[in-house]
């Protein structure tokens, strides 16, 4: 992908601050700059890793604090995820969305130059190292839940063309200083053209988060977006995660333990024991609920991420109302088949599993490629 002309072009982004308009604005980084600001991206100063390549902490020479995802092994696919990333980066601006600082294209290295988000993944607070500090209280996974609605209704509904996540899941939404979320990593988004309904693409993502006629058909839509949001909220409001093993063939989803339980009213056996019962009753039958329509196999029974923003604001009473007469609550059924991973992980272009955090490091992924 020619990424220079993609950048250089601007497609319409005009990074020079307009009169009286605040643009925040990314810029180019030598690899130098960034060797300095990474400590020579130490061992030390490594955030993490994903399936692109490593994220290191650094620091500019003016002390603001950026994170630098570093491109592992240079390929005509990575170059295309990097291009994407940037592309789309330097086009949204929203503060649910992680902010683009800048990126570096010398040789073969890729970086990408993003704020640092102290606070880390959601991922860390609810299954990786940060997860015994119990940091998220109920107040916080409320704002999470709306914060991160709010990013993916802009993709979906007020950026132009709309925009498909395709990886929406617990490590890509980062928290700020104040536990506000960011939603992070579109390298694999992708853009909907005008009056399509959907794109028909190769499967990438992880396993666990994908709708099923996206896993098996390839159809990627908003409403893919959606179900990924769905399992997520689940997973928020229950500290599970969204596949669990049920024995050493078995693995269960979130959505299917969750249901019969949301059937029977039993909410309070939902949620996160590290809650320790501090939460507002109301508000979590409400995000399971939610996440439950979001997750619903059936692709057009979802809801738009506007009226999942509507509902967990409760701003309609009507809609709970509706929301809790939902045919999905009296009629339990089977949400999610094994046949469903198994024929994701088979057509899958990229397909990721989550894997547990190692001690002192964010969570770790596990990425199976077609080449
Ligand atoms: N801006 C940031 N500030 C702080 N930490 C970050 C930032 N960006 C990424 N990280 C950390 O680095 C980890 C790796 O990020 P990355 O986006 O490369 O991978 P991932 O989302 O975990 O997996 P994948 O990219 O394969 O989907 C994240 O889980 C996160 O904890």
């Amino acid at each position: 992908m020619a990424f220079c002309s993609m950048i250089c072009c601007g497609k319409g982004v005009d990074r020079k601050k307009e009169k009286g308009k605040k643009q925040p604005a990314w810029r180019i980084f030598s690899l130098k700059e960034l060797h300095s600001a990474t400590n020579n991206f130490n061992y030390d100063n490594k955030l993490g890793e994903g399936g692109f390549g490593s994220v290191y902490w650094g620091q500019l020479w003016d002390g603001s604090q950026i994170a630098v995802k570093r491109l592992k092994v240079w390929s005509n696919k990575a170059e295309v995820e990097f291009s994407v990333e940037v592309e789309i980066l330097a086009r949204v601006r929203h503060k649910n969305l992680l902010s683009l600082r800048g990126y570096c294209a010398e040789g073969q290295e890729r970086l990408i130059v993003y704020d640092y988000m102290p606070n880390l993944s959601l991922h860390s607070h609810l299954h990786g190292h940060h997860s015994s500090e119990c940091l998220l209280d109920w107040t916080r996974r409320m704002n999470i839940a709306i914060g991160s609605a709010e990013g993916i209704a802009y993709l979906h509904h007020h950026s132009t063309p709309h925009i498909i996540h395709r990886d929406i899941k617990a490590s890509n939404v980062l928290l700020d200083s104040e536990f506000q979320p960011q939603v992070a990593d579109f390298g694999f988004a992708k853009f909907v053209p005008d009056g399509a309904t959907h794109v028909t693409t190769r499967v990438k993502g992880t396993l666990g988060y994908l709708a099923p006629e996206y896993a098996m058909l390839g159809k990627a839509s908003e409403s893919c977006d959606v179900y990924s949001f769905g399992i997520l909220l689940l997973e928020l409001a229950s500290g599970k995660k969204p596949l669990e093993k049920v024995n050493r063939t078995v693995k269960r989803s979130i959505s299917e333990w969750a249901l019969p339980l949301a059937c029977e009213g039993k909410f309070d056996e939902m949620a996160d024991p590290k809650l320790n019962g501090k939460y507002v009753e109301e508000e979590l039958k409400r995000i399971i609920l939610i996440a439950l329509v979001c997750a619903d196999n059936r692709q057009d029974r979802r809801p738009t991420m506007l009226e999942v923003l509507e509902l967990l604001k409760g701003e309609s009473k009507e809609k709970l109302t509706e929301l809790e007469n939902n045919e999905l609550f009296k009629t339990p059924q089977t949400v999610c088949d094994d046949d469903g991973i198994t024929a994701a992980e088979e057509n899958s272009d990229i397909i990721k599993e989550e894997k547990d955090s190692k001690p002192a490091k964010d969570s770790e992924q596990e990425k199976t490629e077609d080449g």
